[in-house]
């Protein structure tokens, strides 16, 4: 394997934090404030990225650290580095190529892909563009179990290996950027998955043709503001589907639906939970026979105010007992975020916003860049910090420093 260097790829964007600058010029308003705002007063985005400077790297020395591994096997395939695409949506908003870009940049640097539920790109596609590296469905289980059943099945069928049931939507987090832009996909994109069974539901609603923008009266549910809660007597929706009307189900729980999910999906793909953030609801996911757990919040996207997913991490670290893998996602920017991250006891970090800077920037050639900067550095830091393999990087790598300068050994 190749030692750590510092050969830039791309001189006007060194770091992830240049990348987030230049994109920020390429981007339209509205798919700007969609992309980077968290909820309400977005502290847990902040707070999801501040966590990483509350530790600092022990770093060991005279280890002989010429040859760095940074790879991790990830259902049954080498990953080049301990990190993968987080499901995004509607990834043609940041560049006319979206997730067909996002699934070749993915082969290309030998990193899975998580392709969100309301993707622009169907998943036959994505599968078509990546190749041998693994691709996750991330699912929104629709009160319509239909449209969901559906999905699974060609998710099987085109080699997804995993889905990841995103379960920190039972409503959608207040994004007031987000509803002030009254945010819309545009007409020439579609929530590709669905275009079929939307197309069904506009019939069946008397609609014909066109996208949501072009409806003359939009069904019950659809307009920019349903699936928030606003304390009303439930809906369950109907007509057409976007993610402001069908990403919410607040009706999900763990005996009725995750059986039912692991049904549909085993033994073909594997079943995790994507937006746990606490030991108690680890531990039922272990006692309900998923395959693994993200630690996320979102992005900060969803309940303003949860704690960070750095500091989240170890108690579901402790909870799950090495029983199943343990994922982390959340304001990683930095080779050092997925260090620390691992040295918590993560196994795997997935990336989201970053992504979807390097794809406003370059399209694929973006993406590539994105995955570089965050590869070199990670290599780089395991070699800084005297570590040649994953599977090496522990607590013992970590201290913790508080306010007033204290620190403290794990
Ligand atoms: C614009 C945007 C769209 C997202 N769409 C989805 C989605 O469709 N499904 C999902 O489970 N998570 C979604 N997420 C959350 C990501 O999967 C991931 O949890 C989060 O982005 C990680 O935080 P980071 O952006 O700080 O890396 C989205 C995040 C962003 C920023
Ligand atoms: C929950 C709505 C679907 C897209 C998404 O997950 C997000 O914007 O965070």
């Amino acid at each position: 394997m190749a030692a750590p260097s510092n050969d830039p790829h791309d001189l006007n964007c060194l770091t992830i934090a240049e990348l987030e600058a230049i994109a920020h010029t390429r981007m339209d308003k509205q798919t700007r404030d969609y992309y980077n705002e968290g909820a309400d007063s977005g502290s847990t985005l902040k707070e999801n990225l501040s966590a990483y400077a509350k530790y600092r790297i022990r770093p060991r020395v005279l280890r002989d650290v010429s040859s760095i591994d940074p790879s991790v096997d990830i259902f049954g395939h080498t990953n080049s580095i301990p990190i993968g695409v987080a499901p995004t949506a509607m990834q043609c908003l940041a560049h006319s190529d979206g997730e067909k870009a996002t699934a070749r940049a993915c082969r290309k640097m030998g990193v899975a892909m998580g392709l969100s539920s309301f993707a622009t790109t169907t998943l036959e596609e994505v599968a078509e563009e990546s190749g041998e590296v693994p691709n996750v469905l991330q699912l929104y289980l629709f009160e319509e179990r239909e449209h969901s059943r559906k999905l699974i099945s060609r998710a099987k069928k085109a080699g997804f290996k995993a889905v990841f049931l995103t379960v920190d939507t039972p409503f959608l987090g207040r994004r007031n950027m987000e509803i002030r832009n009254q945010f819309k996909l545009p007409p020439h994109f579609k929530i590709a998955n669905f275009a079929e069974d939307d197309s069904a539901a506009q019939e069946v609603a008397g609609h014909t043709g066109g996208d949501e923008a072009k409806r003359p009266s939009p069904p019950k549910r659809a307009s920019s503001t349903a699936g928030y809660h606003d304390g009303k007597a439930r809906v369950p929706p109907t007509g057409p589907i976007t993610f402001h009307s069908h990403a919410a189900n607040p009706t999900l729980s763990w005996d009725r639906d995750i059986a039912w999910l692991k049904k549909e999906c085993e033994p073909e793909m594997q079943v995790w939970i994507k937006g746990v953030a606490t030991g108690e609801d680890a531990a039922l996911a272990v006692q309900h026979g998923v395959h693994g757990i993200v630690v996320s919040n979102h992005g900060g996207r969803q309940l303003n105010g949860a704690l960070a997913t750095l500091d989240a991490l170890p108690e579901v670290v402790e909870a799950v007992a090495g029983r199943i893998p343990v994922h982390v996602d959340g304001g990683v920017r930095h080779g050092t975020d997925v260090f620390k991250a691992l040295a918590l006891g993560a196994d795997f970090v997935w990336i989201g916003r970053p992504v979807l800077w390097g794809l406003a920037y370059k399209g694929q050639e973006g993406v590539e860049l994105c995955l570089r900067l965050l590869g070199d550095e990670v290599r780089l830091c395991m070699g800084l910090a005297g570590v040649t393999s994953v599977k090496d990087i522990g607590k013992e790598y970590l201290v913790k420093i508080d306010k007033s300068g204290f620190v403290s050994k794990l």
